[in-house]
C-alpha cells in the first residue's frame, strides 16, 4: 500500500504540572489521496495526534510518525494544517494573509500571483480579497484559513475541526465545498471532527478513538459512492446505517 501517513506505536505523556497520558499505542496508516476522519470523546488526544502528524510535537520514545515516507520530526511544506480558529494577521487583508506563507518562503511573485488568483474563486473570496479578517463572516474567515494553507499546495491536509465554531448551515456548506475541492485535487486528508454525519459524508474511512489515553478502537470504511451529492448521499439508507453504527460506538445512541 502507498501510505501517505503512517503512525506506529505512538504514545504521548505530557509531563507538565500533573503527568497526563494523552495517547497509548496508536497505529494507523492513511493511503495517498484518502480522506480519513477521526472521531473520539473530548480530551482523548485527537489534536495531540494531529499535531504529531504535522511535526509540531514528537511522540514518546519508540513511536514513529511517517509522512510521505519521511519521519516527521519537524513541519514541512508537504503538510498543511488548519485549526478551529484562524491564524490570520488582523492588520493584513485576506489576500495578503493568503500570500503570506508563500512570501515567507520567497516563492517568485508571479507564481504566488497565479496561485492566489486560482484560489480566490475556489474559496469564493474574490470580492473580499481587500477586506480585513474582522470584516468577514466566520465561514469566510475559515475559507481564508484554508487558502492560507492551500497556497503552499501541500499533499497532506490536516484539519482540526476547521468548521467547528460555525453555525450548522455554514458548516454544511463548507463541507460540501471542502469535498468539491478534495474531489478536484485529491490530496490526502485527515479531519478531526465531533460530528458523526460530517465524518460519514466526507470520508473514505472513519477512525474512532477511545477515552484518554486515546487509542484507535475502530476503523470503519465508508462505502458510499463518489462523487457525493449532499442530498442523495444523506438520504441513502447506507448513510443512516453508518451514522447509527458510529453513534453506538461513540455511546451517543
Ligand atoms: N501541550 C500540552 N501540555 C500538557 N497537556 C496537554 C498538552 N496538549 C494536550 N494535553 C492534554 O492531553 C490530553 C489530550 O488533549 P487533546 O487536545 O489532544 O484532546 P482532543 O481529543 O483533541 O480534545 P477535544 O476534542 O476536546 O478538542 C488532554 O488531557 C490535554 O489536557
Amino acid at each position: 500500500m502507498d501510505a501517505a501517513v503512517s503512525v506506529s506505536r505512538v504514545a504521548k505523556t505530557f509531563d507538565t504540572r500533573a503527568s497526563v497520558r494523552a495517547l497509548e499505542q496508536v497505529d494507523f496508516t492513511v493511503s495517498r489521496g484518502e480522506f480519513v476522519s477521526i472521531l473520539g470523546p473530548s480530551g482523548c488526544g485527537k489534536s495531540t495526534l494531529l499535531r504529531m502528524v504535522a511535526g509540531l510535537i514528537q511522540p514518546d520514545a519508540g513511536g514513529d510518525v511517517r509522512v510521505l515516507g519521511h519521519s516527521q520530526t519537524q513541519m514541512s511544506d508537504d503538510v498543511g494544517v488548519v485549526f478551529q480558529t484562524h491564524n490570520m494577521l488582523p492588520w493584513e487583508t485576506v489576500e495578503a494573509n493568503i500570500r503570506l506563507a508563500a512570501e515567507v518562503r520567497k516563492m517568485p511573485k508571479k507564481e504566488i500571483d497565479e496561485r492566489v488568483e486560482a484560489l480566490l474563486p475556489i474559496l469564493k473570496l474574490e470580492k473580499f480579497r481587500h477586506h480585513h479578517p474582522h470584516e468577514l463572516s466566520g465561514g469566510m474567515r475559515q475559507r481564508a484559513a484554508l487558502g492560507q494553507m492551500l497556497v503552499m499546495r501541500p499533499q497532506v491536509l490536516l484539519l482540526d475541526e476547521p468548521f467547528g465554531a460555525l453555525d450548522a448551515l455554514t458548516r454544511d456548506q463548507l463541507n460540501v465545498e471542502l469535498l468539491r475541492l478534495w474531489q478536484e485535487m485529491r490530496q490526502t486528508v485527515i479531519l478531526i471532527t465531533h460530528s458523526i454525519s460530517e465524518a460519514v459524508f466526507l470520508s473514505d474511512r472513519v477512525l474512532v478513538m477511545s477515552e484518554r489515553p486515546g487509542r484507535i478502537v475502530e476503523d470503519i470504511r465508508i462505502d458510499l459512492p463518489r462523487p457525493r451529492d449532499p442530498r442523495a448521499t444523506k438520504e441513502a439508507a447506507a448513510f443512516g446505517h453508518y451514522v447509527v453504527q458510529l453513534g453506538q460506538l461513540m455511546g451517543v445512541d
